[in-house]
């Protein structure tokens, strides 16, 4: 993940490049009033109106500095934010399907949001406010620096005192905030459950119950919060109270060199402008470094989200299916000591059409999974033109395949783009996947035909129609195995008979159906119907 940042380490320098100038130009412009505050008290008007000049000059300088300097931070956090978030993304769509499945997807919701908002605010924000608090430190040095250097060595007392001080108090925050980003994990898991099952919660009158859950949650996540801040306010308050202390003593060293004549009342103005840009940094340094040692824990936590347990390395390629698949003494259970699938042995022939059924519960799904890929065999092997499933690269294995799923996933985006999963078909190709799924008059009967949005993972179309779309998606694939799940569990007994026979009449696609449906008038067009039950699979 910090490799990340470090990719926006360009910008980060042109941004500090930037800032630098701005403090220098800054710095310069009290030196400068400084010295219009020495010739006015010793009455020369004409240098006077020499350094008012200057002075006025500068203030404009100052305004296009002030507008680069806030463009390139917005440009580096950008930057660095984006980085990060892409990784991120990059490494949830690397993980193995079978460890995705295992977890609960809200921890990844809650990183992408909750735990980057944090990253944002304690990482990306805090380098580049250090950075800026450095350059601002030793443009506050070279000012006092121009009347007396011997203030130079109290302002670096006061860096380090205040360096020690924030590493010394990290410790207990970075604790907290583990915890909380943990409870944010727990709280957007069940804000994600309790908003998905809406209708179930009204119409079974659980509203109180869900309320008051929701509350308590909520009051978890809230408290954490609140611990965190007065930890906070606390390091904040003693670091106040140290840097005022610095401050007073700085003003009571320069008050006694004014009277011992060691430096002017212009030089007691700088010095004290010059300590408190020196203060200032120091101070947000204070606060900011916390915020980055804590960052530490919670990147490690984002990072083992992403791992996966299983890294065997694939190395068959796979462009073409041409034989068939063998499932040689296949053993699996999702646990150890359960096994869902024994022994199995079959053969599936390339292009053969096949209907596996058996009781809820019996493994059918679990089979599909074996041969979708999903989850590798506990024992045995499942051998596709040879080869083991194992050992063929995942791309190459899934861009031969198309599945209907049990659950339907419809994008929010346009009936076209959801048929062809934004990938170039002609119209030709997609006529015909539209009245093989059945779905011609449909498509015709909408205003806008394929261009007609769909809402909300399908809410504005039915259900016997979002799966139609998922079945004109693997049919428009060209995939050489189409496994189906239950994929005419929605449609009336009509629609499914003819679908499920424009589906048997590819020719030379392998296609594996699970199904509770089992039609007398079309069993007889299946090469083989099989049965999985008590952890076997047999003919029928
Ligand atoms: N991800 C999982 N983790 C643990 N157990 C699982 C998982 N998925 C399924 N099971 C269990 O495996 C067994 C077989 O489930 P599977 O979904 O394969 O059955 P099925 O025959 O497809 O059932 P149905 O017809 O009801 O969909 C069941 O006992 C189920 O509880």
């Amino acid at each position: 993940m910090l490799k990340q940042l470090f990719k926006a380490l360009p910008i980060l320098c042109i941004a500090l490049v930037s800032a630098g100038v701005l403090a220098i130009v800054d710095s310069y412009t009290f030196i400068k009033m400084k010295e219009l505050m020495d010739i006015a008290l010793s009455g020369d008007m004409t240098h006077f109106k020499e350094t008012a000049g200057v002075l006025i000059l500068m203030a404009v300088c100052l305004v296009p500095l002030c507008i680069l300097t806030a463009v390139t931070r917005a440009l580096y956090k950008r930057r660095a934010n984006l980085n990060m978030k892409r990784y991120y993304v990059k490494g949830v769509f690397g993980k193995n399907i079978s460890e995705f499945h295992k977890e609960n997807n809200a921890k990844y919701i809650s990183s992408l949001t909750n735990d980057f908002n944090l990253l944002e605010v304690n990482l990306t924000d805090s380098i580049y406010e250090i950075g800026v608090c450095l350059l601002n430190f030793f443009a506050g040095i070279w000012m006092i620096a121009t009347v007396t250097p011997w203030v130079i060595l109290l302002a670096l007392g006061v860096m380090c005192l205040s360096i020690i001080f924030s590493m010394a108090t990290s410790k207990p925050v970075s604790g907290h905030m583990k915890e909380r980003s943990n409870l944010f994990e727990g709280y957007t898991s069940y804000t994600k459950e309790v908003l998905s099952a809406f209708h179930i919660i009204k119409s079974n009158n659980l509203r109180e119950r869900v309320q008051n859950s929701f509350n308590e949650k909520s009051e978890e996540v809230q408290q954490k919060g609140y611990v965190i801040d007065k930890i906070l306010s606390y390091i904040q308050a003693s670091e106040n109270a140290l840097m005022n202390l610095m401050m007073y003593t700085v003003c009571a060293v320069c008050g006694f060199m004014a009277i011992k004549g060691t430096i002017t009342i212009g030089g007691v103005f700088l010095v004290v402008q010059g300590f408190q840009k020196v203060m200032w940094p120091v101070m947000n340094i204070t606060e900011q470094l916390p915020k980055i040692f804590t960052v530490k824990d919670l990147m490690k936590k984002i990072e083992e989200t992403l791992k996966n347990e299983d890294n065997y390395k694939e190395t068959v390629a796979f462009k073409d299916f041409k034989e068939g698949i063998i499932l040689e003494n296949v053993d699996f259970g999702y646990e150890e000591s359960d096994k869902i699938l024994e022994n199995v042995q079959l053969e599936l022939k390339k292009g053969g059409k096949y209907l596996i059924v058996g009781p809820s519960g019996g493994g059918k799904s679990t089979l599909l999974k074996l041969l979708r890929k999903y989850f590798n065999p506990t024992k045995g092997e499942i051998l596709i033109d040879g080869h083991s499933l194992k050992d063929i690269k995942k791309q190459d294995f899934f861009s031969q395949v198309a599945n209907v799923e049990q659950q339907v996933f419809i994008f929010e985006d346009t009936l076209r783009n959801n048929i062809t999963l934004y990938k170039d078909y002609s119209e030709k190709e997609i006529e015909e996947a539209l009245k093989k799924a059945g779905l011609t008059d449909f498509v015709a009967s909408l205003p806008d035909g394929l261009d007609t949005m769909i809402y909300d993972n399908g809410k504005n179309i039915s259900g016997g129609e979002r799966s139609r779309v998922v079945i004109a998606r693997g049919l428009l694939a060209h995939a050489s195995i189409i496994f189906l799940d239950e994929a005419f569990a929605a449609l009336d007994m009509e629609r499914a008979k003819e679908i499920e026979q424009s589906i048997l009449a590819l020719e030379g696609v392998t296609v594996i159906n699970v199904s509770h449906v089992l039609f007398k008038d079309t069993k007889h067009r299946y090469d083989k119907v099989l049965k999985v039950n008590h952890q076997q699979v047999v003919s029928m």
